[in-house]
């Protein structure tokens, strides 16, 4: 299993407080990571840190074989290797085709790929002819999949999903569920942070539980030794040792 990401003595620190203090965390291709911890835990900073968006107070971090200089012009090249969707997706005025093609003609796709690509990603998430309605007429759960399949489209090696499935009834958080959950089969990477342990649940996958900060046994909430991080497959709970759904 080759690794995609690795940090390593990761330290972020706002207004003298550290918020962040990871030593070893290592996240694989084609594998897929939910993203827990309470309000403050620091989940969306260290999403953002994954995201390539803002840099660590100090440590290292490695993406594919490529150790991450924030003040280069290699930082736009590995930027594009990866992808965010915020909680509350941001959808320009205009066509749902339009904003689903917006970053695919930002790297080159046009004619008919760009067609074939959007209209791919559309069915992906279900809505397969939904390119010509205007994206201020789309109710949340449309919209909210609308950003999926912008995302999607993109087939970055890292798909960073923030909170996807907060906003949305049953039926489409089941539909980005499954979704979301055949990436890795592509050799994409993704990481989906949520509240709802049902969520974590269903996905699978591995858990990177934060605690005050820092990584966290998922079950019992008791900090990791440094370089279990590495080794997050082998602590992620079984969903039935976790929690009982009804
Ligand atoms: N720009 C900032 N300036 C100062 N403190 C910040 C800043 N951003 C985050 N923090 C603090 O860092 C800590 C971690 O915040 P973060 O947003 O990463 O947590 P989170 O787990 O995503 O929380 P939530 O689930 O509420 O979104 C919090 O205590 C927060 O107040």
């Amino acid at each position: 299993m080759s690794e995609c990401i690795r940090l390593t003595n990761i330290r972020t620190t706002y207004t003298g407080r550290t918020v962040l203090a990871i030593d070893r965390l290592t996240l694989h291709s084609g594998r897929i990571y939910t993203l827990t911890g309470a309000n403050g835990a620091g989940k969306s900073t260290l999403l953002s840190h994954l995201a390539l968006l803002t840099p660590p107070t100090s440590g290292e971090i490695i993406f594919g074989d490529r150790t991450v200089s924030w003040n280069n012009g290699s930082l736009r090249h590995l930027r594009r290797q990866v992808t965010l969707v915020h909680q509350s997706p941001y959808l320009f005025t205009g066509s749902v085709f339009a904003n689903v093609a917006y970053g695919l003609k930002l790297r080159g796709v046009h004619g008919d790929e760009l067609k074939r690509r959007v209209e791919s990603a559309l069915n992906l998430v279900g809505l397969g002819g939904f390119g010509h309605r205007r994206s201020r007429e789309l109710s949340g759960g449309e919209a909210q999949r609308i950003a999926l399949a912008r995302a999607l489209a993109l087939n970055t090696r890292v798909l960073l999903l923030d909170e996807p499935l907060a906003n949305v009834d049953r039926t489409t958080s089941d539909l980005l569920t499954a979704v979301i959950a055949g990436l890795p089969g592509a050799g994409t990477t993704v990481v989906m942070t949520t509240h709802d342990p049902e969520h974590a649940e269903r996905l699978g996958g591995d858990r990177i539980h934060l605690v005050a900060g820092e990584l966290a046994n998922p079950l019992t909430g008791v900090k990791l030794s440094s370089n279990e991080g590495d080794e997050l497959c082998r602590l992620s709970p079984k969903p039935a040792a976790l929690f009982s759904i009804a």
